[in-house]
């Protein structure tokens, strides 16, 4: 299907164009990179390896076109948004087979992730309207000293050319939601996909080109890391960051990004408490969504259940029956359980798993891999000396931590260098705010799986987590400067009449 019917301009013989000054171009490398389907581990498309010279032409372009599109109307842009979400919802079709292909996400999944994306954008375009048209007017003679003869007048302004790079496992939705904001917000767009997941993105990229948005407003960069990486996040016509991926990526681009605004949506670990007086039938649910959605390869994903001692064990019998019941198998027929994002990221996987059962910990089911399919296990009796009690293992892996208090739960949280999200489960409202308060992570589920939607919610990561903060109205206040205007008169305007 990709490559196919509307999407044709974007493919060149059997590689993907990347995208700039509004047309679908071949890099002058002549060199492609290959990337993989996980489920079959071979080579599935080829995307232009781009160069320097050729990521400076989209930056040069976005300047340009950023000018012009900072005085469109706000209407304008918002309408051209909506046109974009209603192009993206039409064509989930293909932009999900391609997401099933280079991602190895379940079919249903990908088309979830793709109708939420225009989702995203059609609410972004309505609170862009709400909140870019709002301003603040402010008089001086409240402050010490001052009379009243200055009126200031402050409002929103773009950045410029914002840089967007999502990661592998939501490289639509995770490209939506920073492009969305941006763009309402008057900025232009370069997007740096992710290898795996690059084509789905330049499917998504098409959608936008397809609503008739600018030339150069947006562009699609393909290439090597080691090539554009450092070159993208350290260029001086980048006027803002926003990056979601490891914690390792993140903090390195941090440190060398120049005086940008910067917006890191990095790793997690996140904490189940559950408490004796949990639901445990809800607790159970909510623990094999939470920790086997999309084989675990999500950043809100359970990480790690710490249960209290006297119901661990019917917790673990509830679980138990339930992991029995996802299907393992291939992305194209829907299975629960589909094959992880490399051969890398399924040597590490069994790497944490031999760690903690040489370490002591229980393995409730037996330890299967076929290429990167991992077969979920249930890692119980988990102890703080293994590497699972802290790792992030983004994959079907799940450990338990039996506690004696309550104290030893939230201390275990809190001394992780993640804090994205964490959930509670007890009948107790009165515990459920305390321990919440208590637990040092960006946001705190009661009585549900960490996620990260709806996408209107704010989404943030303590600590080595991320910095700032996700959510449409986050975003867009993000994308912006504040700029006033101050009127000043030759005496207080309270001295007439
Ligand atoms: N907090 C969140 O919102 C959130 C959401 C999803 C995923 N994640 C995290 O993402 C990670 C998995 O994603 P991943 O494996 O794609 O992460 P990653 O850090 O390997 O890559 C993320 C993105 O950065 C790009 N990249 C890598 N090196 C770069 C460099 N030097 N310069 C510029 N770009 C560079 C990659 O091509 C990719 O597009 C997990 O740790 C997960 O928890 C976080």
């Amino acid at each position: 299907m990709a490559g196919k019917g509307v999407f044709k301009e974007i493919l060149d013989g059997d590689v993907f164009k990347y995208y700039v000054d509004g047309e679908w171009r071949r890099s002058c490398s002549g060199q492609f990179i290959n990337v993989q389907n996980p489920s079959t581990r071979k080579p599935m498309f080829r995307v232009q390896a781009c160069t320097q010279d050729e990521v400076n032409r989209c930056i040069d372009s976005a300047k340009a076109a950023q000018k012009i599109w900072a005085r469109t109307p706000l209407w304008k842009r918002a309408e051209a948004l909506h046109r974009c979400a209603a192009i993206m919802k039409e064509q989930k079709a293909p932009i999900a087979d391609c997401l099933v292909k280079e991602v190895a996400k379940a079919l249903k999944d990908a088309v979830v992730e793709v109708v939420r994306s225009g989702d995203l954008l059609s609410y972004t375009a309505e609170e862009g309207i709400r909140i870019l048209s709002e301003g603040k007017f402010l008089v001086s003679d409240p402050f010490p000293g001052n009379e009243r003869n200055k009126y200031c007048l402050s409002s929103k302004i773009p950045l410029g050319v914002i840089l967007a790079i999502p990661p592998f496992n939501y490289p639509v939705n995770l490209a939506v939601s920073k492009m969305g904001p941006a763009l309402i917000a008057g900025n232009a767009v370069v997007l740096k996909p992710p290898t795996q997941g690059a084509v789905s993105c330049l499917h998504m990229v098409h959608t936008f080109h397809l609503a008739g948005f600018p030339k150069g407003l947006i562009s699609a960069v393909t290439g090597k890391g080691a090539d554009i990486g450092d070159f993208l996040t350290m260029h001086p016509g980048i006027n803002c960051i926003s990056f979601t991926g490891g914690c390792e990526t993140g903090i390195a681009i941090s440190k060398k990004a120049g005086m940008i605004p910067l917006q890191m949506e990095l790793g997690g670990k996140d904490s189940c408490i559950i408490l004796e007086d949990a639901d445990l039938e809800l607790a159970a649910t909510n623990i094999i969504k939470g920790g086997f959605s999309y084989s675990g390869q999500r950043c809100t994903a359970v990480k790690v259940v710490l249960a209290m001692e006297c119901i661990a064990d019917q917790l673990v019998c509830k679980v138990n029956a339930k992991l029995a019941k996802l299907t393992i198998g291939m992305p194209e027929d829907d299975c629960d359980i589909t094959p992880v994002i490399s051969e890398t990221s399924a040597n590490f996987i069994e790497g944490l798993v031999h760690d903690a059962r040489h370490k002591g910990a229980r393995l409730h089911q037996e330890w299967r891999r076929e290429g990167n399919l991992i077969w979920p296990i249930l890692i119980d009796h988990v102890r703080p000396d293994m590497r699972i009690a802290w790792e992030e293992p983004f994959g079907p892996i799940l450990p338990v931590i039996r506690i004696k208090t309550v104290e030893e739960g939230i201390h275990h949280c809190n001394a992780n260098n993640f804090a994205l999200q964490g959930c509670i489960f007890t009948r107790s409202f009165d515990k459920a705010i305390m321990i919440s308060d208590a637990m040092e992570s960006g946001t705190i589920q009661i009585n549900s799986a960490p996620g990260r939607g709806p996408d209107h919610f704010p989404f943030q990561g303590l600590r080595d987590s991320g910095v700032g903060s996700q959510g449409i109205t986050n975003s867009i206040n993000m994308m912006c400067k504040i700029k006033s205007t101050v009127m000043n008169f030759p005496a207080a305007t309270y001295t007439m009449g």
